[in-house]
């Protein structure tokens, strides 16, 4: 059950003396590894993520709705994979069920899941944008504060959009539900501390996909001040940065190569 606003200060206060005496340690140091959680993270920015924490030390789990069929040749090394589908609420449930089932004691969680839709199909790709970028963090973060480890402070992480503050004329029920998602994350940010820190990282252009023209990625390139593609690599830095300063939360951390400065 989400933890009550009393029980939220009367940890608060017990967690505020255990807090300063806790170092930030790095994984593999400890006796049992810190998991960290990174939902929809079987491809592209989230799988590079899960990597480079994998090979950090942590304990990787990471969700996807199909298992890819490379795994069967080359399964993902030390990151564990579950099934979860955030169309719906009992498929959101499903996944609190098994983690909270298993006992998962999270250092960290990461909402990555997203659908990148236009607004050709209206209403179903509103609804399906708001399942994934809204009702499932937002259920999965009330659920989930409960399975965090008491003994470190923790991180919750929204991947949102350079749009979300802006507004995007293409993709209008994408760019709201990002929006919506770091209304969510300043939320839970106030209510989780000091025991979990929750912050948003806002990117603009990150990676391509297969199959963009050509003209289409000049001129994203030409959106952004610094003109590149910077690749997933920037995320893991972003990440890392939450996930090590202990200073950090209830902010939107801008990953967008100077977009607003065109
Ligand atoms: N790529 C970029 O340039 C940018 C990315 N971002 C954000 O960064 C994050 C990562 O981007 P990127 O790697 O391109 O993301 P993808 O478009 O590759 O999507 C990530 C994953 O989301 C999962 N997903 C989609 N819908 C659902 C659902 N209903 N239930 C469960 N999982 C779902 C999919 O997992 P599966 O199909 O395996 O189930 C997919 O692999 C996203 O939040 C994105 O919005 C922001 C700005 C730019
Ligand atoms: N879930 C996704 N969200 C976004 C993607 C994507 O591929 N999947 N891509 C973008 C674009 O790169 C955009 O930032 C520039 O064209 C935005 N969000």
């Amino acid at each position: 059950m989400p933890e009550s606003a009393s029980s939220c200060r009367t940890r608060r206060g017990e967690h505020a003396k255990m807090r300063h005496s806790i170092d930030h340690q790095t994984p593999g140091t400890m006796n049992d590894q810190q998991t960290i959680l990174i939902t929809g993270a079987a491809q592209r920015v989230g799988l590079h993520c899960a990597q480079r924490l994998a090979a950090e030390g942590f304990r990787v789990i990471i969700t996807c709705r199909r298992p890819r069929p490379q795994w069967q040749d080359e399964p993902l090394e030390n990151i564990e994979v579950l099934l979860a589908d955030f169309s719906t609420e009992v498929g959101i449930r499903q996944l609190i069920d098994t983690l909270t089932r298993r006992n998962i004691r999270l250092r960290a969680l990461i909402h990555n899941a997203s659908e990148w839709q236009n607004d050709d199909h209206a209403a179903e790709a509103f609804q399906q944008m708001f399942m994934v970028h809204m009702q499932a963090p937002y259920l999965l973060n009330l659920a989930c504060a409960e399975l965090f480890d008491p003994e470190v402070t923790g991180d919750i992480i929204h991947i949102s959009d350079h749009v979300a503050q802006r507004g995007s004329a293409n993709h209008i029920a994408y760019s709201a539900t990002k929006a919506g998602l770091e209304s969510l994350s300043r939320s839970f940010a106030a209510r989780f501390a000091p025991r979990i820190k929750v912050n948003t990282i806002a990117p603009a252009l990150i990676m391509f996909n297969e199959g963009d023209a050509e003209e289409y990625r000049e001129k994203a390139l030409a959106k952004s001040a610094l003109g590149i593609e910077p690749g997933p690599e920037v995320v893991y830095q972003a990440v890392r940065y939450l996930l090590d300063n202990p200073y950090v939360t209830g902010t939107c951390l801008d990953l967008n190569g100077g977009r607003s400065l065109k």
